[in-house]
């Protein structure tokens, strides 16, 4: 009995070879947002009840701004298709009485006709009415879809950066991406479910008027339908949540094998025929489940259609006996097995359109919960405005720890940056170079510290305004497949600028030459994913990303700030030479730059150094101070510039097997 009336609960899982050993277990969706919001996944018939009206409310109100107009001719044909149904019934109970009725077969045919007539008269409105609302309805559909999508991209890219680090939140995002479709299938099973509540209330009107037992009996043929259709539902929907991991990890495993990226350690290490196995293999666990919910699925269905069969045979029971005890007439039970049919269609419809509300209805939960928890980690808007000259950037005692490391990232850390100054950071791998990046940029707040704009702290500013003061060069900056000139102008995409006001940006990164070899020139589309366009090298990519940062700073006056992490690890050591030059050039009077490099000999110039280890500041200075100090930024610069010393130290060669003995076959 609790298999079908208990909670639904996610099956077992079971781990595929492939997933143990690409991912060391099973990917699965542990609900962890959920719990996260206090909640756990409730998904009791009555709670989905309970929310439907709410959900159905958010879907109509999209609807209403969407289209008013559209939504209540919608409304409206579908209640005249309800009252058109009574009528219908009610016509065919006065052919039935004309039928079953006294006088000859001709005075009864006679009699019937006006019935007839009304029924077919009935028909065409009623037909007339559903074509009104199906255009209306497709119209209002994709207008609904696009709202809900809007609202989801809009709310994706106003969070802060630490909510898109979130693997909670990310898996949040990823779920929320179906809710827009869902709106728009909502809509549809609105409608259809007005339908079938309109022409139900007309029937059960028609048949309480008939026989006050009739509606009960209606009742409990459709019960069992709705509770079998609810279930396989929730059922569907559990697991589609516990495998959406597989499901994100079987699709990354297909894209690896096509991507271009990958596309030669697939080949050379064979990587392809290895991933394809464990693809297959990950499908086959995937498969399992699709079977198992479709047996279960069987199952329950089969269960619902006996029960509802046999109060069917009921019913039809309960008939005969009130026609034999004469407590219902003939005629009246002609109309009533038309009007129990045509009453239990109706309420089978609607059973299906409120099981599929209930279904949609849960992804458009996912994305009303995705938007109120976007809305709480977004960045705030409003706040104090910047001053346009501020003078310098100071930290004070900055403390970053990411969510889900014990570690801080950044500890107490405290700097200046004074307008017009080249501050460079260097550090090992992982001693919080980005971190402190991300920072000075605002794109993270410290737990502890302050970072002030002049007098100004950070966390009271208008945050857009600070962004706007930020020009960001990064070695995974994003390469844009849009035209070239878009590439740079994208840096400050509100400013409207034609190809020519862009050269100088051009000219400075020293990316002309690229531009020139461009079939089109500024108008070439960069993006391989497209036909007829051209893919750049990393090092010619990072000349567009530095005329792009350039074009950004040109385009303010304001007190700004520069920050440029590993700008040139694609460059050649000519290019990454006339690179730091051309980065230092961009200090001025109105702007801090700050360089972050593995390349020591980048930041030799730079008007002070800082230097990171485990996320604390350890050693700060200009490079001669630092050098003098023989501290840890002295042993980095000196192994590097060994690396390039005249006599290069000894290179040990790898030891050789020794040869085999010869031996003389003479
Ligand atoms: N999004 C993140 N979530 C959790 N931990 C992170 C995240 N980003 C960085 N870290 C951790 O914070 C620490 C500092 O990382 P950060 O990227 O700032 O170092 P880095 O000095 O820039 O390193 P590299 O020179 O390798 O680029 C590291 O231990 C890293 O693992």
């Amino acid at each position: 009995m609790k298999r079908f009336f208990g909670k639904v609960r996610p099956a077992e899982p079971r781990v595929s070879e492939a997933e143990r050993e690409l991912f060391g277990g099973p990917l699965r969706y542990d609900m962890g947002w959920s719990r996260h919001e206090n909640a756990t996944l409730d998904l009791t018939m009555r709670s989905a009840l309970r929310q439907m009206p709410g959900l159905v409310g958010a879907a109509l109100r999209m609807a209403w701004n969407a289209d008013r107009r559209a939504l209540f001719v919608v409304a409206l044909s579908e209640i005249g298709q309800g009252v058109a149904a009574a009528v219908g019934l009610l016509a065919v109970n006065a052919v039935m009485h004309a039928l079953l009725g006294d006088g000859t077969a001709t005075e009864r045919l006679h009699a019937l006709l006006p019935g007839l007539l009304a029924a077919a008269a009935v028909a065409v409105v009623n037909s007339a009415l559903a074509g009104w609302s199906t255009a209306q309805a497709g119209r209002l559909e994709p207008l609904v879809e696009r709202i809900a999508t809007t609202q989801y991209l809009a709310a994706a890219t106003a969070v802060e950066l630490e909510a898109i680090d979130d693997p909670e939140f990310r898996r949040l995002i990823d779920i929320a991406q179906y809710g827009a479709a869902s709106a728009r299938r909502m809509i549809s099973c609105c409608v259809s479910a007005l339908n079938s509540t309109i022409s139900l209330i007309a029937t059960a009107g028609v048949l309480t008027v008939l026989h006050p037992a009739l509606l009960p009996m209606l009742l409990v043929i459709a019960a069992p339908r709705g509770w079998g259709a609810m279930r396989v539902a929730q059922e569907r929907y559990v697991s589609m949540m516990s495998w959406i991991e597989h499901v994100r990890a079987s699709r990354l495993i297909g894209n690896l094998l096509t991507e271009r990226t990958a596309a030669q350690e697939v080949r050379i290490h064979a990587v392809g025929p290895f991933l394809l196995d464990r693809y297959r293999g990950m499908a086959r666990s995937a498969e399992a489940e699709q079977e198992r919910l479709a047996t279960s699925k069987a199952v329950t269905e089969w269960v619902a259609s006996a029960l509802s069969g046999l109060a069917t045979a009921a019913t039809y029971g309960a008939m005969i006996w009130l026609i034999m005890s004469g407590r219902m007439g003939l005629a009246v039970a002609g109309t009533a097995v038309i009007a129990v049919r045509s009453g239990s269609a109706s309420l089978g419809a609607l059973v299906m359109n409120v099981n599929q509300l209930h279904e949609e209805s849960l992804y458009v939960r996912d994305h009303s919960r995705f938007l109120t928890e976007a809305a709480q980690r977004a960045i705030p808007t409003g706040g104090a405005p910047l001053p346009e000259r501020v003078a310098e950037i100071a930290l004070d005692a900055v403390t970053y720890r990411y969510p889900d490391r014990d570690a801080p990232a950044l500890d107490k850390v405290s700097l200046t940056l004074p307008m017009g100054s080249v501050t460079a950071v260097v550090g090992e791998n992982g001693s919080g170079k980005s971190t402190l990046m991300k920072i000075l940029s605002g794109l993270l707040l410290p737990q502890e510290g302050t970072v002030r704009w002049g007098d100004a702290h950070v966390r009271d500013l208008d945050r857009a305004e600070v962004y706007g003061r930020v020009s960001l060069l990064t070695q995974d900056f994003q390469r844009w497949p849009v035209t070239a000139a878009m590439n740079v102008r994208i840096g400050r995409p509100e400013h409207r600028a034609e190809p020519e006001d862009l050269r100088p940006s051009l000219d400075y990164a020293g990316a002309g030459p690229i531009v020139a070899k461009l079939p089109d020139g500024l108008q070439s589309l960069l993006a391989r994913m497209f036909r007829g366009a051209i893919e750049l090298s990393g090092g010619e990519w990072q000349k567009m990303g530095l005329a792009r940062t350039h074009w950004r700073s040109a385009t303010s006056t304001a007190d700004s700030i520069l920050v440029v992490d590993e700008p040139t690890s694609a460059l050649d050591p000519e290019a990454e030479i006339e690179a730091f030059d051309r980065i230092r050039r961009l200090a001025a009077p109105h702007r801090a730059v700050v360089l972050v490099t593995h390349r020591m000999s980048g930041v030799r110039h730079a008007d002070r150094i800082f230097v990171l280890d485990q996320g604390r500041l350890t050693e700060q200075g200009t490079h001669a101070e630092l050098l003098a100090a023989r501290g840890r930024y002295a042993a980095m610069f000196t192994a590097q510039a060994d690396q390039y010393a005249p006599v290069p130290p000894a290179v040990p060669h790898p030891a050789s097997p020794p040869a085999p003995a010869v031996t003389d076959p003479a």
